[in-house]
């Protein structure tokens, strides 16, 4: 039996369509995503959390979902929208169907939509709140009135929401076709890894070569970290606005004094950014998607990029200890940063994908190579 469901934008766009999650209501920021596939890595990044993820590819659900593919523990994203439903599951890794995996995570999610549609209104007008209402009476007013009553993701510190309360170590380490995850083996540098709502893949690309790693809570101070006696410190993915994030930029700021190395991505580039005086702003659209090019300055190349972010550092803003070192060839933006004094860098798109392409896996290599440099000082 099909559940109506309802999407309402804070500018009055109302879009009709069928349930395929959780009966309810939710609400949040509207973006789209271009990425053809990851639909499970995408719904479980916690750098979506308070954002309704619509997907421009049309076809959605055709290969289920697989424990192996979660980003993190749990659904992230406010809700889902798509055009439409697989109506069978195809893959010999799957586990479940995507309405049921939805369903089970208590997730309201709307299919039967024009996306194309949608994606103009959210690429001309910039990000929208939204509200999906999905159930039996629906009421039009009531989801507009939500929509414009979500406040808005500037000035919305979510790192401390989503990360974890206590620190654990992780061991596990990339995908292979036929092992599946494997265990990280001889370990040469300890990292801790700040944990602002951080994806698995990160994690298990540093095992991967050779870390140790220890996760922290997002509000863990400086001193804690130091008294691990880290060979690197990593600052992750997450959402909502790097700006509120004071505690984080404290912290940054006294590692980096240290002249540890220190890598971040995304949330935390944009963290290490404010944390070395710079500015960060909220971008119209933001960049969330799985085939965006961005050109690495030093060698004039250019690597195809999975990225997720709607906040940006403002390349005016830099003081002289940072260097730009990556761009983004869609608007310009800035998408990679370098210390000129202490060995500390960050990237603004996602190296580790999952999902999108590896092209700038060699990131995580540098980062090696900076804690390799300062071992043998
Ligand atoms: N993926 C991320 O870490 C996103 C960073 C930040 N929340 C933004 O939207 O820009």
């Amino acid at each position: 039996m099909t559940v109506p469901a309802i999407l309402a934008l804070e500018d009055g766009s109302i879009f009709r369509g069928v349930a395929i999650g959780a009966t309810g209501q939710t609400v949040g920021e509207v973006v789209f995503n271009t990425a053809m596939t990851g639909y499970q890595e995408i719904l479980t990044d916690p750098s979506y959390a308070k954002q309704i993820v619509t997907l421009t590819y049309p076809h959605i659900g055709n290969t289920g979902v697989t424990p192996e593919d979660e980003e993190s523990a749990q659904i992230w994203a406010s809700g889902l929208v798509i055009r439409d439903l697989a109506m069978t599951v195809s893959n010999w890794r799957s586990q479940q169907s995507l309405p049921d995996y939805l369903r089970d995570n208590n997730i309201v999610a709307i299919a039967e939509i024009d996306t194309r549609r949608l994606t103009r209104i959210l690429r001309d007008k910039g990000a929208q709140n939204g509200c999906i209402i999905a159930g039996d009476n629906l009421d039009e007013a009531k989801a507009l009135e939500a929509a414009k009553g979500f406040p808005g993701l500037k000035g919305m510190d979510l790192a401390k929401e989503v990360t974890v309360s206590e620190a654990y170590s992780w061991t596990e380490s990339t995908w292979d076709l036929e092992k599946g995850h494997t265990e990280g083996v001889d370990s040469r540098f300890h990292v801790v890894a700040y944990d602002y709502g951080v994806k698995r893949n990160i994690l298990r690309m540093l095992v991967e070569r050779g870390c140790k790693l220890t996760v922290v809570p997002a509000q863990t101070p400086a001193a804690d970290v130091l008294a691990m006696n880290p060979d690197g410190i990593f600052l992750s993915n997450g959402p909502g606005d790097p700006e509120p994030c004071d505690y984080a930029i404290e912290a940054i700021k006294e590692i980096v004094a240290t002249g540890k190395p220190v890598f971040g991505i995304c949330l935390g580039h944009q963290l290490l950014a404010l944390a070395s005086g710079a500015k960060t702003m909220k971008m119209s659209t933001g960049h969330h998607g799985a085939n965006h090019p961005v050109k690495t300055l030093a060698d004039d190349t250019v690597m195809i990029t999975s990225q997720n972010h709607g906040f940006a550092v403002d390349m005016d803003s830099l003081p002289e200890t940072l260097k730009v070192t990556h761009v983004s060839l869609f608007d310009g933006t800035l998408q990679g940063i370098h210390r000129t004094d202490v060995p500390a860098f960050s990237f603004q798109g996602h190296p580790e994908a999952s999902p999108g392409p590896r092209d700038c896996a060699p990131l995580f290599d540098h980062f090696i190579e900076l804690m390799e440099a300062k071992s043998q000082q």
